[in-house]
Formats: C-alpha cells, sequence, structure tokens
C-alpha cells in the first residue's frame, strides 16, 4: 500500500515561500538610506557632566514606560527583518546600568542577519562587564573621556571616578572589543588645553579619539553658541603639535578624521553645528520608552510603545516606522531662525 500522501495546498492559499528579497530600504524623502539604529537603553546615568545633565536630576522616565527586554527585542527584529537597519548603538543615559546587558546584547547578537554591535559608554562598570559582554557578541565600544586629570574629570562629571574609567576603557582593550573608541568635549576654560595631550595619550595607546563640539542638548538648556570649542579651534590646536593629514570619511560617519603627522595616529572632530553632515545621514533613534526619532534635533516622535502595548501587528509597526523616517528634516538647523531645541535632553536621546 502506497503512503498516506500530504493533504494538498487549496488552490487559493499560497504555500509561504523562505523571504529571500531584502527588505526596501528605510529611506526619507531626500533619498538617504537608513540602515543604523541608536537605541537608548536608559536615561538614568551615574555621572553628571556639565554639557549634558544638571547638578541635580533631571527626573528619570517612570519605569513601567520603559520598554521591556521582549518589547525592545520585537522591534529590533522588525528593524532588521523589514527595515534593512544593519548596525545597532546602544546608548543611554549610561547603558551599562540596564539591568541583565549580557542576556540582552546576546539577543540582539542572535537577530537575523547579524547586525554590528556597538556600545557607546562613560566607562563605569566596564571593568567588571567588558568580556561578559564581548562573549555576548558585542563587537566594539566608544568610551567617553574628557580629560585625564582627576581634579578637571570631578569638575567636568561631577563624580571622582576617573580610575573607573581608565580601567573600564583598558578592560575593553583587553577583552578584544576592537577599536576602542574615545570621545571627549572640549569645553571652553575646563579642559581645551588638554587637546593636544589628549591626543598624544590616544595615539600613545592606540585609541581612536574624537573630539565632539558641544551640542545645544543639555538638559539645563543652558548651552551657549559662544561658548562652544569650535572644530577650527580642536585643529589649531592640535596643528600646532603635528601636521594634520585628512582621511577619508567613512561613509556617512559623524566624525571627520585626520592623521597626526609623524605618527600612526588618527584623530578625529565630531562637529556636528559648525560641519553638520546631515547630507549623509542613516540614522534613526529609538529611546528608552520606546518613542522612534527620525533625527539627534527632532521635535516629534512617533510612539512606538502604544503600538506595542495596543496589540499592533508588524505591518503596522513597520508603517509607522516608515513615515516617521519619511518625515525627517533636511537638518538640524542650528543657528536658523525656526531652529528649536527638542523637548528631550541628550541623556535621554542617546546622542
Ligand atoms: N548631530 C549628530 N550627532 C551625532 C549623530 N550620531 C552621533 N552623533 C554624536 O557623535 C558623538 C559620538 O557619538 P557615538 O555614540 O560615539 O557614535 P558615533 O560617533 O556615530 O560612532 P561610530 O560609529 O563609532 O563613529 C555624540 O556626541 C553623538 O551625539 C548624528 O546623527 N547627528
Ligand atoms: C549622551 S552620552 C550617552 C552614553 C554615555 N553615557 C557616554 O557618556 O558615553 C553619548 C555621547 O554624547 C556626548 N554628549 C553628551 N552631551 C553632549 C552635548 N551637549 N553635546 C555633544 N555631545 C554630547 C557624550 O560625550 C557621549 O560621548
Ligand atoms: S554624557 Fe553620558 S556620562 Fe555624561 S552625564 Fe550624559 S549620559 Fe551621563
Ligand atoms: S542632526 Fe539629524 S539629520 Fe543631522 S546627522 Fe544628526 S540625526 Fe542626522
Amino acid at each position: 500500500m502506497p503512503p498516506p500522501q500530504p493533504p494538498l495546498q487549496p488552490a487559493s492559499q499560497p504555500v509561504s515561500q523562505p523571504q529571500e528579497q531584502p527588505p526596501a530600504p528605510l529611506v526619507d524623502r531626500f533619498g538617504r538610506v537608513h540602515t543604523d539604529l541608536r537605541v537608548s537603553l536608559t536615561d538614568r546615568c551615574n555621572l553628571r557632566c556639565t554639557y549634558c545633565m544638571p547638578a541635580e536630576g533631571p527626573g528619570w522616565l517612570p519605569a513601567p514606560q520603559l520598554l521591556t527586554d521582549d518589547e525592545l527585542l520585537r522591534l529590533l527584529r522588525l528593524a532588521v527583518e523589514r527595515l534593512g537597519i544593519r548596525s545597532l548603538r546602544l546608548t543611554g543615559g549610561e547603558p551599562l546600568l540596564r539591568r541583565g546587558l549580557p542576556d540582552l546584547v546576546a539577543r540582539m547578537a542572535a537577530l537575523p542577519g547579524r547586525p554590528e554591535l556597538s556600545l557607546t559608554t562613560n566607562g563605569i562598570g566596564l571593568a567588571r562587564s567588558a568580556a561578559a559582554l564581548r562573549a555576548a557578541g558585542l563587537h566594539r565600544v566608544n568610551v567617553s573621556l574628557d580629560t585625564l586629570r582627576p581634579d578637571v574629570f570631578r569638575q567636568l562629571t561631577r563624580r571622582n571616578r576617573l580610575g573607573d574609567v581608565l580601567d573600564g576603557r583598558a578592560a575593553a582593550r583587553a577583552a578584544g572589543l576592537d577599536p576602542v573608541k574615545v570621545n571627549a568635549v572640549p569645553v571652553r576654560g575646563v579642559n581645551e588645553d588638554e587637546i593636544p595631550e589628549l591626543a598624544a595619550w590616544a595615539a600613545r595607546h592606540g585609541y581612536r579619539l574624537r573630539f565632539i563640539e558641544s551640542m545645544p542638548l543639555d538638559a539645563q538648556g543652558g548651552w551657549d553658541r559662544a561658548a562652544m570649542v569650535t572644530a577650527d579651534e580642536i585643529l589649531a590646536r592640535l596643528g600646532e603639535r603635528w601636521p594634520l593629514t585628512p582621511v577619508p570619511r567613512a561613509g556617512a560617519a559623524p566624525a571627520e578624521e585626520w592623521r597626526l603627522g609623524g605618527t600612526d595616529a588618527v584623530v578625529g572632530v565630531i562637529a556636528s553645528v559648525t560641519r553638520p553632515f546631515c547630507g549623509g545621514c542613516d540614522r534613526v533613534r529609538l529611546t528608552a520608552d520606546g518613542q522612534l526619532r527620525n533625527c539627534l534635533f527632532a521635535t516629534e516622535e512617533s510612539d512606538l510603545r502604544e503600538l506595542l502595548r495596543s496589540g499592533a501587528d508588524d505591518d503596522r509597526i513597520e508603517a509607522a516606522w516608515r513615515s516617521c523616517v519619511a518625515a525627517k528634516a533636511a537638518g538640524h538647523g542650528i543657528g536658523s531662525a525656526e531652529f528649536r531645541r527638542p523637548g528631550r535632553p541628550m541623556s535621554a536621546i542617546g546622542g
């Protein structure tokens, strides 16, 4: 007797095929394709950098409003499967404060297409967690460090933790996270004179240092353009010590880079204010409370948490995501008459 045959599919019901087509690009009305998602894991922090936060507070997001790990993973899966996102940057606040971070990273590493995973951190706690994060699948870290002088560190961050930051950065290297980049914000009259010293230190240790122009995103609203240390000033200080050779920009990266003459070192400047790089922007942002932002300076957000919690299916969430990105402005407009600061500070967006 022949073996029993499986029932035939009715003609009207298509047989489901594995999806082989790449997802349609996540594109805005200027044709910019978005492949990089910056994910804020918390708005809380254990430092109080003066260019980011006031001495007290700011008020934190209430816990019930934060995306759970499962909610976040659902959005990330959708982003890589349906929207063409290829890299995820974890940020905050201080992302190392997110409970269970290595497990969360391992779940991200297991997403289809194995997105590139990076983390931006102040480095506190990295000495303890770098090896576990690497083992979970994290590729690389950017560690913020504005000064090598303990008294200046205390003045800038309002905390006495320089040793922890230096230990964390060394542990990242030892764990095999590569490259280790260092972010420094020069502040007028505080650490601006340390620019060449920081560059020499980074060159000695093989870190990729980037100096950042401060942006009008501090929680206390104290940013003053006239007080900002500009890219030209940073380059002038570096130029007094080394001949600078421009390095071709890597894709849509925010940093412009220069090689320091006579060394192997490359130093970058992220000049959002005086040399904006919005024309090549490929970034979209998700806040810890599930709001999608099409720009660091966006004044409107798309509430994906509400969609998730009201039972929306993936098609609806995808459509909301695409229309948020489609509406993105050409640039941040800092300095124009129309410029308005976003309602959220940097620490609640993720930088
Ligand atoms: N204006 C603006 N600034 C950005 C953007 N992306 C990152 N930055 C700023 O660049 C600085 C460094 O950010 P990181 O989190 O280290 O990220 P990154 O420089 O894009 O990281 P890499 O991929 O390692 O180059 C922070 O001050 C960010 O706010 C962006 O899209 N627009
Ligand atoms: C918001 S922090 C979040 C991650 C982590 N807490 C840290 O400091 O690396 C991300 C980056 O934004 C930078 N940043 C914070 N406030 C800034 C501002 N007002 N202008 C420019 N960059 C800023 C920080 O120096 C850091 O490199
Ligand atoms: S820059 Fe980073 S470390 Fe400093 S206060 Fe802001 S979130 Fe915290
Ligand atoms: S300011 Fe907005 S448009 Fe410009 S690079 Fe940053 S996120 Fe992109």
